[in-house]
């Protein structure tokens, strides 16, 4: 396994975003997010769009994993070659796709676009349901992850992590690390996760997106 990769085991990596609108949507304002998490503990960043991963990549000394996004309807993580090329170009140790069967904008499919990706960088493949998981492994990625479960019509949406599909990842991935990513809210969840047999946690909202955290607090004084 690659080094890099292997380094990750066990070990929680941030997701620091801001979408579209958003007041902390900078790329300053995400690489001291990223400082942030780095001095917490985090073992590597997962990061949006091209300024970002470069400031990013300019603030902290733990791998980058860089992704795209473009668009809102079917693929829209790093949805073609030429976004993926460009992650890499901004500083991206690992670049994330979108794994699904979906058709891309290029009119590649995501094996197309991981073998054009051997030895370019590491890929992870961002899967939402089991065939994914397969076509992932089946095109040789570097890494799998649960970021798309229960945001297609393949799976429910479970509350928390979907830690039952963690579970069948591991059991059909064989070497390659599968990360639990996706509705990890509490240490406890990231706690399962591991438990469930993932190699690491991805955790977003909880730790970067405050309008969200703010509103779970709102809700519970309802
Ligand atoms: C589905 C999708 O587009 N997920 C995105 C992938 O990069 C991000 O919006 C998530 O924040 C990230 O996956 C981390 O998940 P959570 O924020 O739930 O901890």
């Amino acid at each position: 396994m690659n080094e890099l990769i292997a380094n990750l085991k066990g070990k929680l990596i941030v997701s620091c975003q801001a979408y579209m609108g958003e007041p902390l949507r900078h790329p300053e304002t995400m690489a001291q997010m990223a400082r942030a998490a780095e001095l917490g503990g985090a073992a590597a960043i997962r990061c949006q769009g091209l300024s970002d991963i470069a400031a990013i990549k300019g603030r902290v000394e733990i791998p980058v994993l860089g992704l795209w996004k473009e668009g809102h309807e079917g693929v829209y993580i790093t949805p073609t070659l030429r976004h993926a090329r460009a992650c890499i170009a901004a500083g991206a140790d690992v670049v994330a796709l979108d794994a699904t069967g979906r058709p891309r904008p290029d009119g590649r499919t995501f094996e197309e676009t991981v073998a054009a990706l051997k030895g370019e960088t590491l890929v992870m493949a961002d899967c939402a349901c089991m065939d994914d998981v397969r076509r992932a492994v089946a095109a040789g990625v570097d890494i799998i992850s649960t970021t798309l479960a229960g945001y297609t019509e393949d799976r429910p949406k479970t509350d928390g992590p979907d830690l039952d599909f963690v579970r069948e990842a591991v059991a059909e991935a064989g070497d390659i690390p599968v990360f639990c990513e996706g509705r990890i809210h509490t240490p406890a969840q990231a706690r399962e996760a591991m438990e469930a047999g993932a190699f690491a946690v991805v955790v977003g909202t909880a730790i970067t997106h405050p309008t969200s955290i703010t509103g779970w607090f709102c809700d519970a004084l309802k």
